[in-house]
């Protein structure tokens, strides 16, 4: 039998044991890796201390789950069943995760660090929302028709790919999974994913409720492992028609060229950013404040549309900077324990992560910024970094130019609108922005200006499952969300009928 794991979690808002099967869920059934023992070593990032194993996939591993998809694609899914059934077996699994969200909560404050009562209203809730949502749309994949001529009838289709890759990080792992899963299955797609080597403990939960729910064999495929092994091998395969990514841009441009080398498949990035928080004279500053914070730093700063870049105009920057800072005081005093009510930041997700981040921290200040606030670990154990906030910054830092990915906000003065426009934009990256000020006809302005996939008017990472999301620039290929996201799991023929026409 495959091997599983119990998870015994003794805290106040879950008591329970989880039971996890920690193979590969391939073709519907939990199976170990064709011809590796080797196991990975799940770890809690509040400790620092391993929670449970589970095992490592390889290349084989993928060309089975492929061949699995394949076949369902063929038998039972994709053209075969009709919109309808596929939309029904998608809100059943939103259901059946909805029935269990404390497990789905509790496994993501243990494994990623998520405080339990924001993973559980947010990150959850938020799961629950797309898969519903996209079922919403499974019978409703359209065609036009198209007027050409009296003698012929030309119309479209928008047909599955088949065989879809699905590469997930670990900063939202159920979220991530959700936005992908939810789409690809609507549109007729069958799926084999990868979720993070760190963050693997609530997928395979998620796998279990596919079998639940009535999924046909093999529609689903999960293959744990490494990226530079199973996510490789997605990224490669002959038979995956098209892979969907979200992660760093170093693995974004490894992916596309794993395409390019292989059979040209369809790749859709999203990717990282360095998002511009833009807060004029004229805002409500109360607001202001308390949204340019949950910008910057929910999920501990590792979101890819984290407003990680906060510019101020001049007039209003000591009052922005004197209630800003007693913000982010209160929620550094909120840091610990995911599990605790009053926790609204927990670790960073690994050792790896948090080098990385105080590594961020350091070349801030040799570089010259001023740490105003927080800028060392919380606590001695586990992953823990304050929030921290840098003034003094010049476009020039590293800590103003590249991803930190962590809870460390960089703090830019600025006069005019002009002048921030341009600052802004100076980045490679285009994936989110925020403009604050109620002067509605300079936010729309300065939100058309901006060269980012999404602007946010005097709020911040209120992301909508029937909205666009996605990259400019270096931040992404492709659209997730909406009607949008159908056409990236759909590819268009269009179809010549002749009603007379005689050669
Ligand atoms: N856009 C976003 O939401 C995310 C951005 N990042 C950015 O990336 C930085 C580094 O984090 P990492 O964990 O190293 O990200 P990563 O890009 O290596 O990991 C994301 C996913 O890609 C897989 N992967 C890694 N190498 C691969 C390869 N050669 N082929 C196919 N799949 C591969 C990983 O196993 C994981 O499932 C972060 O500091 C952050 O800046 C990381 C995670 C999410
Ligand atoms: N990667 C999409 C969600 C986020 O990181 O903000």
């Amino acid at each position: 039998m495959p091997s599983h794991c119990v998870v015994d979690i003794d805290t106040a808002p879950f008591k329970g044991s989880i039971k996890l099967n920690t193979g590969l869920f391939i073709d519907g059934q939990w199976v170990d890796p064709v011809d590796s023992k080797e196991m990975i070593d799940v770890i809690n990032p509040s400790t620092g201390k391993t929670i449970s194993q589970v095992s490592l996939g390889s290349s084989k591993d993928v060309n089975i789950a492929v061949k699995a998809a394949k076949m369902a694609y063929k038998t039972s899914w994709g053209l075969k069943c009709p919109g309808a059934t596929r939309g029904r077996l998608l809100t059943r699994l939103a259901d059946l995760i909805e029935r269990d969200i404390d497990e789905f909560a509790a496994l993501e404050a243990l494994n990623a660090g998520k405080p339990f009562h924001i993973a559980k209203a947010q990150d959850m809730a938020g799961v629950i929302q797309w898969i519903r949502y996209f079922g919403g749309w499974a019978d409703k994949i359209q065609g036009n028709t198209i007027e050409t001529s009296e003698q012929k009838l030309a119309y479209t289709r928008h047909e599955p790919y088949g065989v879809v890759g699905q590469i997930i990080p670990w900063n939202f792992p159920m979220l991530m999974l959700a936005w992908k899963v939810g789409p690809a299955l609507a549109t007729g797609n069958c799926i084999v994913f990868k979720p993070s080597e760190m963050t693997p403990l609530s997928a395979l939960k998620f796998a279990d409720l596919v079998n639940e729910a009535g999924f046909p064999p093999g529609v689903v495929n999960l293959v744990n492992g490494y990226g530079t092994t199973v996510g490789q091998a997605i990224s490669e395969h002959m038979d995956i028609a098209k892979v969907a990514f979200t992660g760093s841009t170093l693995v974004g441009r490894k992916i596309l060229e794993a395409s390019a080398r292989t059979n040209l498949k369809v790749v859709t990035l999203e990717l990282g950013g360095k998002s511009p928080t833009i807060i004029f004279d004229d805002c409500n500053l109360e607001q202001t404040v308390k949204w340019a914070s949950l910008a910057m730093y929910s999920n501990m700063g590792q979101a890819c549309v984290a407003g990680s870049r906060i510019f101020v105009q001049e007039g209003i920057y000591p009052q922005f900077m004197e209630k800003f800072t007693a913000i982010v005081r209160d929620l550094g005093r909120a840091t610990g324990d995911p599990f605790s009510s009053t926790t609204r930041h927990g670790p960073q997700v690994s050792k790896v992560q948090f080098d990385r981040i105080m590594g961020y921290i350091e070349s801030g200040k040799e570089s010259g910024a001023t740490v105003h606030l927080g800028g060392a670990r919380h606590g001695t154990e586990g992953f823990f970094i304050q929030p921290t906030i840098f003034t003094d910054c010049t476009p020039d830092m590293k800590i103003v130019k590249e991803e930190i990915f962590g809870p460390v906000a960089a703090i830019l003065k600025f006069k005019t609108e002009e002048e921030v426009i341009e600052a802004a934009n100076a980045t490679v990256y285009g994936l989110s922005s925020c403009i604050f000020s109620e002067n509605i006809s300079r936010a729309l302005r300065v939100a058309h200006a901006i060269e980012s996939g999404s602007a946010f008017v005097n709020s911040a990472q209120t992301v909508e499952s029937s909205v666009p999301f996605g990259g400019f620039k270096q931040s992404g290929i492709g659209r997730e969300h909406g009607e949008y996201a159908l056409a990236t799991y759909t590819q268009v023929k269009g179809v010549h009928v002749n009603l007379g026409m005689m050669i």
